[in-house]
């Protein structure tokens, strides 16, 4: 499609698109399409790992290893995409293509998560999980062509529908863009992981997954549509043939030719792809410098995404040990993360149209490049605030015993006092179905504990292993058997509570609540742990015929052990009689202490990753735009790989000091990169193209009046020449 004048202006609008209020109708269709598009993704990952742990049965390990390869796949497949957009389908048909391929991995995975395809003897899980496997690796490879394909066409596709007098209001579209980015993300993280609660199935009733994975798929559907909607308004620039493979040729006679010459006696040329001017067209040599000066600015940047990517994991991870009761509202610790997609939508618009008009109106010039600096110094300064709540919490959380130590609690499942002296420690009182409130701490795996209870006197040796915290349970009878049972020796994972009961009494007791089931109970015996999510908990104690309730509510990361007296007796409510030993405190550093750091990682990425998109645009050639953006898509991919090469490697012993690590890392990586910024000139790559061009129609223009003049001479000179013989003659 051609460029189209613009009457009124008399300006170059681009595309058939009518105008609205300064801004092409066809981006609507885009920003739309790009809306579908991210809740597609971000709705499928946000299930993603739990689908491969419980409905594929995968560990853990696989199941994150599985994920984030997966993540960085994804990041990485935009080189592809657009090679192809920019050498040879052009941005339109590769994204029409790719999301075709997109949509049909999305449905994919929504089949592989069908478990009654192959539930053949209907108990509720697949018969055959080779089938599940494989039909969901293929759906996710596809996903990640289709979603890293289209990602750089789309923001690429979109900057091009602007003319050349709508540079304001192309920026604006790049924020535009990010708030869809983030708006679909945002929905799609709150609805999947409550689709995939509901309960379905033909046969049997289990986890919703695939509803969970067949509404982003139908998104995706949606997204194509929409896109394929606005195909007549869309300005379509042509693909310029085979352009990468030109540019890696180039590139590789340049380095060659000045290889060759590398002697003194061969004069400097101003850059070292001037090397291949012999060959190839200046205009191409110059778009070729245009992209190796961006790229080469892009060499620090994955270090902005390291630190980003850790809200995912280790800020989640803090979360887990923190008390996310709001009132009203309580927060999970992996719901924190919703809290940048919700500061984005709020914190775009306030740049764009509060804090950069101010800045200007100040008479500072914060240019991209800065502004992408200071992105990258408030990242830091997010890491410096997760530090600071890390020290807040290792205050509060329990000391764990030591390798060579180990710790100690007494449980009296007796009906009389017991007094105990544990080696040389002050002797311990403990009164009928009582638990000591603190650890005992020991440097050695036996120690001799000598017991009391009445007129019976007990004296044992007892041996533990060592970096264990243990609960000695001594029974009624003295003389009979002491049992030894492990404690949680760390916080339950993900803001879980560990709960577990000792049965005190002579007959079998059976506890179940509506979260968990622990089962019959042994006399003197003890059930494992089971976790149970903060709110209130009512359990149900019965034993025979008899029954009672015991209600407790719950934090975040507490283990309790809770003791059925020996003396219980069973009414409707038991709640004075059972006794409980707070092994672990509930999480007291509240979440919302963790908003400062989310705040300064968005106001980063405001600045950093939505200018560094329109830069990517604005200085790209024009038969390289989408390369570009895969360049920048790229410093993604390999910030995701740091994180997980990282999360190996840099395991400092205190989580505050690799805040502080990490802080001090990207401040160093935001030096360098202030350097290399203050290098950087601008530049407007149409107007060079333009320059180029004009050289190459006025060489045109000198070449064939210059053949002219030689086939003049060459006419003279036989006019000439056979005056010449006449004369002769
Ligand atoms: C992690 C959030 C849901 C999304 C994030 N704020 C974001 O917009 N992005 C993270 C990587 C680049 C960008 C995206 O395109 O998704």
């Amino acid at each position: 499609m051609a460029d189209k004048e613009d009457p009124k202006k008399g300006k170059r609008s681009k595309g058939t698109s009518k105008e609205v209020c300064g801004y092409p109708l066809s981006i609507f269709f885009i920003v739309v399409n790009e809306f579908c598009e991210r809740f597609s993704y971000y709705g499928m990952r946000a299930v993603l790992v739990l689908y491969f742990k419980y409905f594929l049965r995968w560990d853990d390990d696989l199941a994150t290893s599985i994920y984030h390869t997966f993540v960085a796949l994804c990041y990485l497949t935009p080189i592809l995409g657009a090679i192809v957009a920019d050498s040879w389908l052009g941005k339109f048909k590769t994204i029409i293509y790719l999301s075709i391929v997109y949509a049909i991995g999305q449905v994919a995975m929504a089949v592989s998560a069908i478990h009654d395809i192959t539930d053949t003897d209907r108990d509720g899980t697949p018969d055959n999980m080779t089938f599940h496997v494989v039909l969901s690796m293929v759906g996710l490879l596809l996903i990640a062509l289709g979603t890293g394909g289209i990602k750089p066409c789309v923001a690429a596709f979109g900057g091009d529908q602007f003319g050349d007098h709508q540079e304001k209001q192309r920026r604006t579209f790049f924020s535009v863009f990010y708030l869809c980015i983030n708006g679909g993300s945002l929905l799609s993280t709150i609805i999947t992981p409550i689709l995939r609660a509901q309960n379905c199935g033909i046969y049997s009733k289990q986890k919703c997954y695939s509803l969970a994975f067949g509404v982003p798929a139908a998104l995706m559907m949606v997204a194509l549509v929409v896109f394929i909607l606005g195909s007549g308004m869309y300005y379509k620039a042509k693909p310029q043939g085979n352009i990468m493979l030109d540019v890696c040729k180039c590139i590789g006679f340049a380095i060659k030719n000045r290889y060759r010459h590398r002697g003194n006696q061969y004069p400097k040329r101003k850059h070292w792809m001037d090397w291949a001017e012999e060959k190839y067209e200046k205009l191409l040599i110059a778009q070729i410098k245009m992209v190796l000066k961006v790229l080469f600015l892009y060499i620090p940047l994955p270090m902005f995404w390291t630190l980003f990517d850790q809200k995912g994991s280790r800020w989640t991870l803090q979360a887990t040990t923190m008390n996310g009761d709001f009132g009203l509202l309580v927060i999970q610790p992996d719901q924190m993360q919703t809290v940048n997609p919700i500061l984005i939508l709020t914190l775009v618009p306030v740049m764009d149209s509060l804090i950069y008009p101010l800045i200007k109106k100040c008479g500072l010039n914060f240019t991209p490049l800065k502004r992408m600096t200071v992105g990258m110094i408030l990242a830091a300064l997010a890491f410096v605030c997760a530090a600071v709540v890390q020290l807040q919490i290792d205050k509060t959380l329990p000391v764990f015993p030591s390798a060579s130590q180990v710790q100690l609690k007494l449980l009296n499942m007796g009906n009389k006092t017991v007094t105990v002296q544990l080696q040389d420690n002050e002797p311990a009182i403990l009164a009928p179905a009582q638990v000591s409130d603190e650890y005992f701490v020991f440097d050695t795996d036996q120690i001799t504990v000598l017991a009391t209870a009445g007129s019976t006197t007990v004296h044992r040796g007892i041996s533990f292993t060592k970096g264990k915290r243990q609960k000695l349970l001594l029974p009624l009878d003295l003389n009979k058997e002491w049992v030894q049972i492990d404690d949680l020796n760390s916080k339950p994972e993900e803001g879980n509570n560990a709960i577990r009961f000792v049965n005190g009494k002579n007959a079998e007791v059976n506890v179940s609540s509506a979260v968990a089931n622990f089962g019959i109970i042994q006399p003197f015996h003890y059930s494992n742990y089971s976790l149970i999510k903060n709110g209130k908990v009512t359990f149900n104690l019965q034993s025979g015929s008899e029954s009672c309730e015991y209600s407790r509510d719950f934090g975040f990361g507490s283990s309790f052990t809770f003791l059925i007296p020996n003396n219980l007796t069973f009414g409707q409510n038991c709640q004075e009689e059972i006794t409980s030993a707070e092994d672990i405190k509930p999480n007291s550093v509240h979440m919302a202490l963790q908003i400062p750091q989310y705040f300064f990682i968005t106001a980063g990425e405001v600045m950093f990753s939505v200018t560094g998109l329109e830069f990517s645009y604005s200085q790209a050639p024009s038969n390289m735009k989408a390369v570009l953006q895969a360049g920048w898509l790229f410093t993604v991919a390999i910030g995701n790989f740091i994180v997980l090469i990282v999360a190996e490697l840099a395991k400092l012993p205190k989580q505050w000091a690799e805040y502080v690590l990490f802080a001090s890392l990207l401040v160093a990586v935001c030096i360098i990169f202030s350097i290399m910024a203050y290098f950087y000139t601008y530049i407007d790559p149409a107007e060079i193209e333009a320059q180029f061009k004009k050289v190459d129609d006025d060489d045109e223009d000198d070449k064939s009046k210059q053949q002219k003049a030689e086939i003049e001479m060459v006419k003279r000179d036989s006019v000439s020449s056979s005056e010449d013989d006449e004369k002769s003659k």
